[in-house]
């Protein structure tokens, strides 16, 4: 069936470019959320950015930004998608494709059936979708809060685009997660962490070679 492809999001460091280039991964994600343990400030995030190697592909991820935010991370370095994990809607998706002519993964948080729609909706508008789990009640952020969804309601089914698996996936249960759901791209953050914003090598390639 072929590898599965492994995003690695909230690289802060250029020892956390080289471990997940190290390790396969085929992503890695630059967080531009402010208040997220994962924020890279642009000018940080432009020497990772140039610090990838060819083939490790550059992922920003965003929640809710405006064109001027967009602007000045776009024009700052050289990204391949830019991932938007607020409540953009599909018009915005579409006006964020066509602004930076480049991919646009729009995330979708999902509980239950009832948020299955919006995934079918999200993927006419953009290139790829991100499956992750809603927010626990009263989090800060709309992503990274380590908590997986029920992974059934995903099982095995077929979307109009590609598609990347997230919520709460470590090293320990991302081969389960692909088994069940079919999943063929995963996603993680805090799975690979020894504290909140701090990658851990031993992790990262744990994950990829567990990810299979
Ligand atoms: O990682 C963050 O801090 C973050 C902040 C705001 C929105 C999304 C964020 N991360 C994304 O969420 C998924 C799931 O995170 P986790 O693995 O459960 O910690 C992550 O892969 C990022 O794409």
């Amino acid at each position: 069936m072929g590898e599965i492809r492994v995003k690695i999001c909230g690289v802060k460091t250029a020892a956390d470019v080289e471990a997940v280039a190290r390790a396969g991964a085929a992503y890695m994600g630059l967080n531009f959320v402010g208040r997220s343990s994962r924020y890279v400030p642009i000018a940080v995030a432009r020497e990772l950015a140039l610090a990838a190697p060819p083939g490790l592909a550059k992922v920003a991820l965003t929640v809710d930004a405006g064109d001027e935010e967009l602007d000045r991370i776009v024009e700052a370095m050289p990204l391949d998608m830019l991932q938007l994990h607020g409540t953009e809607g599909p018009e915005r998706v579409a006006e964020v494709r066509a602004r930076y002519g480049l991919p646009v993964m729009k995330a979708v948080g999902i509980a239950d059936e009832g948020d299955l729609g919006q995934l079918l909706e999200m993927s006419l508008a953009a290139d790829q979708i991100l499956i992750d789990a809603k927010p626990p009640r009263g989090a800060a952020l709309p992503g990274g809060n380590g908590v997986p969804f029920d992974w059934r309601l995903v099982a095995q089914r077929r979307w109009l685009k590609p598609w990347m698996l997230s919520g709460g996936l470590t090293a320990a249960n991302v081969a389960e997660a692909v088994r069940l759901t079919g999943a063929r791209q995963v996603d993680t953050a805090s799975g690979v962490e020894s504290a909140p914003g701090v990658k851990d090598a031993g992790q990262i390639a744990a994950f990829v070679r567990a990810a299979g």
